[in-house]
């Protein structure tokens, strides 16, 4: 007999999203336990909308969706006025298991430093968050999620403000988690990042159509071209394909103003 399939963690049915107009055609798609699903799209076409609405910071316009498990939103920035330590921010993630009023376990201290380590900032743990970098702030968010036990992770543009290696950590980690089954949901405007670590894509098209499968089958170099207006060069990797920009530099030429 085979094995049932796993029950999905996320469920889209013809959702339609934006603030005030749709910003696309409905959408419908899932997320099962141990997938990445990666979004593209060129600046503005609602990457970060959709995720706003899945994380129910916004409302759907119709559709449906159904969350099956606990979810970890990591926005592209976060950012406090007042002087949290990094332990402090991740220690926010724990905020079910801590209760309102009531302070940190040691278990929430060790689950809080556990995903620094995962991501290797440990030894940032009694800084001011406010006083560090922009990719350092970002790993922390993501540190918070994972303190926070989530099943399905939701990553808005997390490699955008990395330098290479936190690049290859971040995707190594997505991996691992998926591998754990997790599953994760990011946005990039990298096709490299999205080929590598990818199972499934929406990619967001001009005109509100978009195009949504498996990451073989949607990131082709011609889909890519439609959506970015970039050729794209699909060059055989190690276990994976490696979609890298082939730029054409005008030179001499200003833009138009
Ligand atoms: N707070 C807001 N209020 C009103 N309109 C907004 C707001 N945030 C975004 N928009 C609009 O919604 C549209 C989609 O924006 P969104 O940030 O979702 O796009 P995106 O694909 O994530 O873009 P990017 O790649 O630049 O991050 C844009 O036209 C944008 O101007």
């Amino acid at each position: 007999m085979t094995k049932p399939a796993a029950r999905p963690l996320l469920t889209l049915r013809n959702l339609a999203f934006g603030r005030g107009e749709a910003l696309s055609a409905p959408i419908s798609l899932e997320v099962s336990p141990g997938k990445i699903l990666a979004i593209l799209g060129s600046n503005g076409r609602g990457k970060t909308t959709l995720l706003d609405t899945i994380a129910g910071i916004l409302h759907p316009l119709s559709g449906d969706i159904c969350r099956y498990a606990r979810i970890g939103f990591v926005p592209q920035q976060f950012s406090t006025t007042l002087a949290y330590s990094v332990l402090d921010i991740v220690l926010m993630g724990r905020a079910r298991e801590i209760g309102t009023f009531e302070l940190p376990k040691p278990e929430d201290e060790a689950a809080a430093m556990k995903a620094l380590h995962r991501l290797g900032l440990e030894e940032l743990a009694e800084r001011d968050f406010r006083r560090l970098s922009g990719g350092q702030q970002q790993l922390v968010v993501i540190a918070r999620a994972l303190a926070g036990g989530a099943e399905l992770l939701l990553l808005d543009e997390p490699t955008a403000a990395l330098d290479l290696k936190r690049q290859e950590t971040v995707l190594s980690l997505m991996e691992s988690l998926a591998a754990r089954g997790t599953g994760i949901i990011f946005t990039t405007h990298e096709p490299l990042h999205a080929g590598l670590v990818a199972d499934d894509a929406l990619l967001m098209l001009p005109g509100e159509q978009s195009l949504y499968g498996s990451a073989d089958e949607i990131l082709t170099p011609e889909n890519l071209f439609e959506a970015y207006g970039v050729r794209i060069d699909a060059v055989a990797g190690k276990a994976s394909r490696r979609l890298i920009p082939d730029f054409e530099i005008k030179r001499g030429t200003l833009p138009q103003t």
